[in-house]
């Protein structure tokens, strides 16, 4: 590790013994560092010192040599005297870090390293006040310095190639993770997104569509050890604040909200007051939140997502920081549970720029207008996992079945019924594709969940209609029942890895069946669900049987007795879905639900899903081969005949009263 000169880099001032000062002392000075602590104020030496042993304890280091290593001192002066690395750490203030510059400037050796901790204000502008703006770097390190692992790492303007690298490599001595901002814009990477993240969670509060506790369980759901809320009370509601202004002094388009603006006038500033969005026991006294995770479904999480992903084009467009840079920051430094590219290509880059745009038309603001670099991936077809290329390159498989599709998106398989002229409706070539498609998924090894889901609007209207009026025979239809739709449907119910069924649309007859004969089910809040086989002078023979073990009597009796069309709302109620989702939620959710299954592992899921299915067979099967037999001699009977002839000719059948 050399200082602008060549020399090793042996001994570092800390100007600063606040929160950030201290850790970053302690960390230097565990890595065997000497270190000189600098403040003015002899009362906060002295607490760093004492938090300092604390914190060595705590982890299991020996205080006493740390500490041997450490000196401190109120006269600047003195402290900058030699050092071969100076990290300014002082409240965010522009003019009292050029001062500290200044000094340092004047008073350290020339091959000295000058660097600034400032999570948001300018390298430049620092470097500026120095005669040597080449040795002026920016070291953003993370609170709690010696546990987060992240620093960022950046390039002022002129900032030279040999001084970055030292303190990359002093960053990775001192056991962080550097990720190099390669230009000096205000917020750098993880301030920038963080301020797209938050803000769009502050908005939506402003607004009133949602509360904070709906916003935090939403974040949680997708795997975030904190929602935004909670991460601002940990962090410091003012100190964001301080970041919002000063963005929004250097022309970034930054709208305050008012919800983040009482807070900060009412003395509110999270955790560290005792009060923020949530309370907490004491001042600086940290309790877990309980956040109500049944609410976790209320607010959508990729509006925020896509603000984040939209700060981050810009970043990558202006050649701020590699995609790999952005996602180790979010990832490492804010302990998000993936990279905010990995979220963008999961969720779909054509979703992302289709809520940008929506929240750009709604509010008309800046960070919404979808950058270019996001439309021309829509434009080019890179769209994440959905086309194997987007920010990434992923897993994809893909083949057509008749009208069946199969596409396999990194771990989950997709099977979609895609005849949508006939509400996609299962013919003999359907059933068959779906056969074929499910055995693909089955045979494919990193395949871990399976989800059926139906295109242009609806699920699936069922057996498909005309087909069953052209059987000619009772054994006609018993043999296509046997050796066509009996096998899929047993194909279903057994695959052995979790089947989840999304439905957006309708959902009806062997549809509204393939969907109770999945082991988890989402669907959109304007599904609709029903056993109207009875209407065609048919009746449902999975629904009648299987149901018994799924539903109650009177729910599967109401539906297929009155071949009434229930909402998703019902069709929750009565058991038949795990969830209702507004918006475009089911989708996502659905790929939540397969995700959660990989916590497990694939041979636990196979036999808790064969126990569960063998169970219902006992309790079932004989009767479920009786009942397709007697639907195939129901369809060929005169009610049969009438009630098929008269949907498709679209009359009232004759019982219709
Ligand atoms: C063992 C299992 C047995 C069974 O599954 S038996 C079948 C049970 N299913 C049903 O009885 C449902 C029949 N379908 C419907 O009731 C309605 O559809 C829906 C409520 C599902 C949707 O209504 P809407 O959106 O108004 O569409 P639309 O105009 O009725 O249908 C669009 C086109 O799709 C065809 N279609 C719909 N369902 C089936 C089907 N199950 N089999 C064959 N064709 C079907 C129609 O006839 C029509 O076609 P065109 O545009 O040529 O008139």
């Amino acid at each position: 590790m050399a200082d602008s000169s060549g020399a090793p880099v042996e001994t570092v001032t800390v100007v600063g013994a606040g929160s950030m000062g201290h850790g970053i002392a302690q960390v230097f000075a565990t890595n065997e560092y000497d270190v000189t602590l600098v403040d003015v104020d002899p009362d906060q030496l002295a607490t760093a010192t004492d938090r300092i042993a604390e914190s060595l304890a705590r982890l299991g280091e020996d205080p006493d040599t740390v500490m041997e290593r450490l000196t401190t001192t109120t006269d600047q002066e003195d402290g900058l005297v030699g050092a071969d690395l100076m990290v300014e750490a002082v409240p965010e203030r522009i003019e009292l870090k050029r001062d500290i510059f200044e000094a340092a400037d004047r008073l350290l050796p020339p091959s000295a390293i000058l660097a600034t901790n400032t999570s948001t204000l300018p390298v430049t502008e620092m470097a500026e006040v120095t005669d040597h703006p080449e040795r002026v770097v920016g070291m953003h390190f993370s609170n709690p310095v010696p546990l987060m692992e992240i620093v960022e790492v950046i390039r002022g303007e002129e900032t030279s190639d040999e001084v970055l690298d030292t303190a990359v490599a002093l960053s990775e001595a001192v056991g962080k993770t550097p990720v190099v901002v390669r230009k000096d814009v205000p917020g750098f990477i993880l301030n920038r997104i963080n301020y797209a993240f938050w803000s769009e969670a502050l908005r939506v509060v402003d607004e009133g569509t949602h509360d904070f506790e709906a916003v935090d369980a939403a974040n949680r759901r997708l795997g975030f050890p904190m929602g935004p809320f909670e991460v601002l009370d940990f962090a410091g509601i003012d100190v964001f604040y301080m970041v919002c202004e000063a963005l929004q002094d250097r022309d970034v388009p930054v709208v305050i909200s008012e919800t983040h603006r009482d807070r900060v006038e009412a003395d509110a500033y999270g955790m560290k007051s005792g009060r923020g969005f949530y309370d907490y026991p004491a001042p600086g006294e940290y309790s877990r939140v309980d956040i109500p995770m049944d609410r976790r479904y209320e607010y959508d999480p990729l509006q925020m997502i896509a603000s984040a992903v939209n700060a981050a084009a810009w970043l990558l467009d202006e050649d701020v920081a590699t995609k790999e840079a952005i996602d180790t920051s979010m990832e490492i430094g804010m302990n998000w549970p993936r990279g905010l590219f990995e979220f963008a290509d999961e969720y779909g880059v054509d979703r992302i720029v289709d809520t940008l745009q929506r929240l750009y038309d709604e509010t008309g603001r800046e960070q919404y207008r979808p950058h270019d670099l996001l439309v021309e991936m829509v434009e080019e077809g890179r769209l994440g996992w959905a086309t194997g290329e987007g920010f990434y390159d992923h897993d994809y498989d893909q083949e057509t079945f008749g009208s069946v599709e199969y596409e396999r998106q990194e771990f989950v398989a997709y099977v979609t019924f895609s005849r949508p002229e006939k509400r996609n409706a299962m013919d003999e070539g359907a059933w068959r594709g779906l056969r074929s498609a499910l055995e693909r998924a089955r045979e494919d090894d990193a395949v871990r969940a399976t989800v059926l889901r139906g295109s242009g609007g609806a699920f699936s209207a069922g057996d498909d209609i005309q087909e069953m009026l052209d059987w000619e025979t009772v054994e006609e239809g018993k043999e296509f029942l046997s050796e066509v739709l009996l096998p899929a449907i047993e194909d279903l119910r057994t695959h052995p890895m979790p089947t989840i069924s999304l439905v957006d649309g309708v959902a009806t007859g062997a549809g509204c069946e393939m969907v109770l004969l999945s082991d988890m089910a989402v669907a959109s809040s304007g599904s609709r669900f029903g056993q109207p086989e009875g209407k065609i002078g048919a009746f449902p023979p999975m629904w009648a049987t299987y149901g018994v073990t799924n539903l109650g009597k009177k729910s599967v009796l109401e539906l297929a007795m009155t071949s009434d069309l229930v909402t998703a709302r019902k069709a929750e109620d009565i058991g038949l879905l795990n969830y209702v989702l507004d918006g475009d939620q089911a989708t996502d959710v659905a790929r939540e639900l397969a995700r959660s299954t990989t916590a497990n592992a694939p041979g636990s899921n196979a036999l808790i899903k064969s126990t569960w299915t063998g169970l219902e067979a006992d309790l079932v099967d004989e009767w479920f081969e009786d009942a397709a037999e007697d639907l195939a001699e129901q369809l060929l009977s005169e009610e049969g005949r009438h009630g098929l002839a008269a949907f498709l000719n679209k009359e009232t059948p004759r019982w219709e009263r």
